[in-house]
């Protein structure tokens, strides 16, 4: 039986192909290895004041008005985040994709790693340890654009699964397009100008899962970071443990049942020139039950060139951000995610 080995590296390549639960079983420890160990500054202290404020809350069943866009633009601006309700996805679909992401991880490992392909992370379906040193697994699936026998190497267990990603990626693609128009419009861009920016607009999602941690003041189910991307769709089971980032303070984004949580992207900050915040976030663990979460990314393609609207540069300001291709961006932000912070400094300085 493949052991992990000792030394950072080998624990590392060790976690990104077997995932935490196997590095774990095959160590037989109790103790929490130093691979998985955050520095001090990026552990979760806990404060009595992570339930203070809620994010906003958009709820999709009102008639497109004013007070909408101007709620969204609220949450986009305080928070960069939002609980989604009345969104549209069937509350069936919602429990039967909780149920089979969660079956999937309690698959015999073997199993789990059938999926792999030799082009790892970069093939159409991957399953693996998330992040360096994240106490979490993950298996990413790639959408639009893909060919149809991109298909055949979807997880074929549990039953059922494949056509509920199917699903999943229809119901997520339009729902992702109406959101984008709505915050386009809040904007007061045109409704499809930040679809528009993605060009042809990449999706996958990434379904997370933490096992509980042996002790969860050192470790953290999703390191810090902000999302590359334009926007994201979350699917939270009902264990808690993500955590938004505002004003230098941590507050939980507790499950609200049959609600999206969503949150925009450092690409939508570009656009609208620091106007709207992609908010630093992480997922704290805890010790006693498994969480699992599906993340539904929309991006613009690599070769697509993305800076400040024009329209929302003020005549006597220059842009925030320069132009800058979105392939070039991913590539330093995935360099900067061996930093404290997974996330696009520059970014940042424009924040507080
Ligand atoms: O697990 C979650 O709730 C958040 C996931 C996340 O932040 C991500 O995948 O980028
Ligand atoms: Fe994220």
């Amino acid at each position: 039986m493949e052991l992990p080995g000792n030394t950072h590296a080998e624990m590392r390549r060790f976690h990104r192909k077997h995932g935490v639960t196997e590095l774990m079983m095959r160590l037989n420890t109790h103790e929490v290895p130093e691979y998985y160990v955050k520095p001090v500054s990026e552990r979760r202290i806990v404060e009595a004041d992570e339930d203070l404020e809620q994010i906003p809350c958009i709820n999709l069943q009102a008639p497109m008005s004013e007070d909408l866009l101007t709620a969204v633009a609220r949450a986009c601006t305080e928070w960069g985040f939002f609980y989604l309700i009345n969104h549209g996805v069937p509350v069936s679909h919602l429990q039967d994709m909780q149920r089979c992401t969660r079956e999937f991880f309690s698959l015999p490992h073997q199993e789990k790693l059938k999926i792999n392909t030799p082009a790892g992370n970069a093939g159409p379906v991957h399953f693996g340890g998330g992040g360096n040193r994240d106490w979490r697994e993950v298996l990413r699936i790639h959408f639009a654009p893909i060919s149809e026998s991109d298909k055949d190497y979807w997880p074929s267990k549990p039953v059922g699964f494949r056509s509920l990603l199917e699903e999943h990626e229809n119901h997520l693609q339009r729902l992702s397009v109406n959101i984008l128009s709505i915050i386009s419009l809040s904007l007061g861009l045109n409704e499809d100008f930040l679809i528009e920016a993605c060009g042809e607009a990449k999706s996958s999602i990434t379904v997370n899962h933490a096992p509980p941690s042996l002790d969860p003041s050192l470790t953290m189910g999703h390191r810090t970071h902000s999302d590359p991307n334009m926007l994201t769709i979350i699917l939270q089971d009902d264990v808690g443990g993500l955590q938004v980032q505002k004003g230098n303070r941590w507050f939980n984004v507790r499950p609200m049942e049959n609600s999206f949580v969503v949150n925009i992207g450092d690409q939508v900050q570009i656009l609208s020139n620091a106007k709207y915040k992609s908010c630093l976030h992480r997922v704290v663990n805890n010790n006693h039950s498994p969480r699992t979460s599906t993340a539904f990314f929309i991006a613009p393609s690599r070769n697509t060139t993305i800076g400040p609207a024009p329209v929302l540069v003020d005549e006597n300001e220059s842009p925030v951000y320069p132009n800058m291709v979105y392939g070039d961006y991913l590539d330093d932000f995935y360099e900067q995610a061996h930093c404290p912070d997974s996330s696009y400094p520059e970014l940042r300085e424009t924040e507080n």
